[in-house]
């Protein structure tokens, strides 16, 4: 049949969701390096090595302007900040300890979040 449209509750719920994860993740004392975009022109080799660069202000912007239609859409973006920076950053590196620390966090936090409901 037709794909019948989401009810709006389940899109309320997913958006509050993301309002939440996005804010403890830019509260988390190691989200420091991603809260800003990198800046492309002062970093060597980023512009060339990542493809679709994603930082949490970006996120904000987005999910602010209403451009997540699900959490789907909203913890792939998330899931690009962390994976940009395991590309981009040695593991035994701070920014690459922050940003598995980060990832750690923000699984455990959204599956929490899921089973509460
Ligand atoms: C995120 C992220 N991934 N790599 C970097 C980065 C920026 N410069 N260099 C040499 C990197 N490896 N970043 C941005 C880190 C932004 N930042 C904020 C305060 N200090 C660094």
């Amino acid at each position: 049949c037709a794909k019948m449209p989401k009810p709006s509750q389940d899109n309320d719920r997913d958006l509050t969701f993301c309002r939440i994860l996005l804010a403890e993740l830019e509260d988390h004392h190691d989200a420091w390096p991603f809260l800003n975009p990198v800046n492309i022109k002062t970093v060597p080799g980023y512009r060339k090595v990542i493809k679709k660069p994603m930082d949490f202000s970006t996120i904000r912007e987005k999910l602010c302007s209403c451009q997540y239609q699900n959490l789907e859409m909203f913890i792939i973006d998330v899931n690009l900040v962390f994976d940009n920076c395991e590309k981009f950053n040695e593991d035994n590196s701070e920014i690459g300890r922050a940003g598995h620390n980060m990832r750690k966090f923000f699984e455990r936090r959204w599956t929490e979040l899921l089973k509460s409901n």
